[in-house]
């Protein structure tokens, strides 16, 4: 972490605002309310040890809900680390009140009625390589609107931090300041779209910046701005925003190919690696505040690539050309088997003790087409059933079909594209690892096996699998109203892609029912074999018919998005369940609980004890917007681990 030092310039503020930001996003962004790290301005930097989660959470969950900004602040300001930290800060006056005000913007973004909230998107992976952060709109927004809480903060960049700074993220040029500046706070996340739908405003002098909305804001949009006209490149032809691709320029557009300019991979990476170019560039934004965001290296400078320039634009078109272009997900090139993978379904095997609930759960999270991450659990209860409570509402159990099957195989596909184009079972083995399997044709596959990793263990993991080409696995399974029997592939290409991902260990449908069903405590089921809650007829096992897992909860949780479509095999044939982010899903009667939760909806819940209402959507009002106690002795945060 930058030495905090006594001011000394008129620019003293950036390097410690941005070390503020990088402190305040590590401890209320990364640690408990987001399923991916958010940009950093000092990227190599490591901030002091701040308060855990923990911590942060029963803050949240004391004051948060209350509304009370005033007592949250002064709550966290108490905590022992942020006191120490702050400490540092003692004989600068200022610095410390510029801290607070920092802190109390990004505390803001947990109030309940906050009408943002922070989002992923994989729309610039094919520049940045990763998912990045963006700005979802909860509610309607009504044009005009300033967004209550989306709020930031521009300081005049030191020289220090000009030439100490490697990300060109958050740089603006400003005119009205005539010098570089960084934009922090909650505002940064706020991406470029040529045809925004907010803008930036300046908020009472002292470079506060506020989000104002230019048009209606529907709930689920992203909130956008302009940042400039030459941001992305001469004219945003690097712009790869929405409207460019529905219009076909920018990134997106013809014109990119013929002109022989830097690429924002070149700046990006140039700004990584060192060399220089022009600067900043004219706004689109209201005359009081003319700033300019441009993409600018450390010395404020932009600069082209030392990689061959050649090459960046051969490997970006090809991103574009190819039917894969679309997936954000760069294409596996290596069919070598994930080292997970070596012990997955060789020990499947049927769980023989089911002695007490398993307390500690597996997770894992897959980034979803919505960039929405979500975490599967899978509860072994080892205990007889009967001593778990389920309260009154999660009594309603979703009626079970107990017609023939309409025989869907394993994980047969039911989307088109290769990253929607998987179904997934569950499974359990004896070590307590978490299966997905996966089926595509005929072959039922497992992609991955993974245990609890801790942090390192799962970075090193990452490294090691980019290194052989292998990443992030396409899934998507949010989207639930497809024909099942749609198998098609959009193309070979698609199938080939997808190839690389399932064929790299197979299993038979038997060993996929043992590594399900074989957590099973069979006696459990009820004298007329039928399991107990839903009446399912359990001759469905035996009969190689459909099976489906009761009970899955269809409570609508907050976003609209968190859909999630379980396979749960037999045999070789299965059927697929979806919920609509239910919160829980769990299965007492049978010894065996499935909890499918969206991580946004179980952020919420972790930290308010609740999960957020459902937002508002067009037209219709939010039914409940009172907290809804999800805090009671049955809920057990979920633990998250990003597996890659
Ligand atoms: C101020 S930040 C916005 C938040 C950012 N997405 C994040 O994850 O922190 C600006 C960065 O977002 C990305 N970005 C935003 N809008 C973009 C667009 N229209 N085209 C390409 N990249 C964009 C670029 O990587 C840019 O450097």
């Amino acid at each position: 972490m930058t030495q905090l030092q006594a001011p000394n310039g008129a620019a003293f503020l950036s390097t410690h605002l941005s070390t503020f930001d990088d402190y305040l996003t590590v401890i209320l962004i990364d640690a408990l309310y987001f399923w991916i790290p958010v940009h950093k301005v000092h990227p190599g930097s490591r901030p002091p040890r701040g308060p855990s989660p923990a911590t942060i959470t029963s803050l949240l969950r004391a004051h948060a809900c209350d509304s009370s900004p005033t007592a949250l602040l002064s709550a966290f300001l108490g905590l022992p680390s942020i006191k120490s930290f702050l400490a540092g800060l003692s004989h600068t006056p200022r610095l410390r009140h510029e801290f607070e005000a920092h802190a109390r913007r990004y505390l803001a973004m947990y109030a309940p009625t906050v009408p943002f909230e922070l989002g992923t998107t994989e729309r610039y992976r094919a520049v940045s390589r990763r998912s990045e952060t963006c700005i979802l709109a909860r509610r309607p927004i009504p044009a005009g609107t300033t967004i209550q809480h989306l709020s930031g903060k521009m300081v005049a960049l030191s020289s220090q931090d000009e030439t100490g700074l490697k990300r060109d993220f958050s740089i603006i040029y400003s005119h009205r300041l005539g010098e570089s500046c960084l934009m922090l706070g909650p505002c940064r996340f706020v991406n470029h779209d040529c045809d925004p739908n907010a803008r930036f405003i300046a908020q009472g002098g002292h470079g506060v910046v506020a989000v104002v909305a230019i048009r209606k804001i529907e709930v689920r949009e992203e909130i956008t701005v302009s940042y400039a006209d030459n941001y992305f490149g001469k004219k945003n032809r690097e712009c790869m925003c929405a409207t460019c691709e529905r219009r076909g320029k920018g990134f997106f557009g013809p014109s990119r190919r013929a002109q022989s300019s830097k690429t924002m991979w070149e700046l990006r990476s140039a700004s990584e690696s060192g060399a220089t170019s022009e600067s900043g560039s004219e706004t689109e934004l209201d005359s009081d505040f003319r700033d300019s965001i441009c993409s600018e290296d450390e010395n404020g400078i932009r600069r082209h690539g030392t990689r061959s320039r050649k090459r960046q634009r051969r490997e970006m078109l090809e991103l574009r050309d190819t039917p894969t272009s679309m997936s954000p997900y760069p294409t596996p090139t290596s069919a070598s088997p994930h080292p997970s993978l070596s012990r997955s379904l060789l020990s499947l095997s049927p769980q023989k003790e089911p002695i007490k609930i398993e307390d500690d759960i597996r997770n894992f999270g897959h980034t979803f087409e919505d960039g929405c991450r979500r975490s599967q659990r899978i509860l072994t209860a080892r205990a007889p059933v009967k001593s778990v409570t389920v309260p009154n509402d999660r009594r309603k159990l979703t009626p079970v079909s107990t017609e023939p099957a309409k025989k869907p195989d394993i994980g047969e596909p039911v989307r088109r594209s290769p990253r929607k184009n998987v179904q997934i079972a569950i499974a359990q083995n004896a070590a307590g690892s978490v299966n997905q399997i996966v089926r595509r044709g005929q072959q039922p596959v497992c992609m991955i096996a993974q245990k609890s990793q801790t942090r390192t263990q799962r970075r090193k993991q990452d490294l090691a699998d980019r290194r052989r080409g292998l990443s992030t696995p396409p899934l998507s399974v949010s989207e639930s109203n497809d024909d099942p029997s749609d198998t098609e592939w959009d193309s070979d290409a698609d199938a080939e892609l997808y190839d690389t991902w399932t064929n790299r260990i197979q299993a038979s449908p038997d060993l996929i029912y043992n590594a399900f069903w074989g957590t099973l405590e069979r006696d459990n089921v009820s004298a007329n074999g039928k399991f107990p809650r839903n009446q399912q007829d359990l001759s469905a096992l035996e009969d190689n018919r459909d099976i489906i897992v009761p009970p899955f909860q269809t409570r609508k949780c907050a976003n609209k998005n968190c859909q999630a479509r379980f396979l749960l095999a037999r045999g070789g044939r299965g059927r697929s369940l979806e919920t609509a982010c239910a919160e829980y899903v769990r299965r007492y009667d049978l010894k065996l609980a499935v909890q499918v939760v969206c991580v946004k909806c179980n952020r919420h819940a972790g930290i308010y004890g609740f999960q957020w209402p459902e937002v508002e959507t067009l037209g219709a009002k939010v039914a409940d917007e009172s907290a809804e106690d999800y805090n009671h002795e049955e809920h057990v945060p979920v633990e998250f681990v990003n597996l890659w």
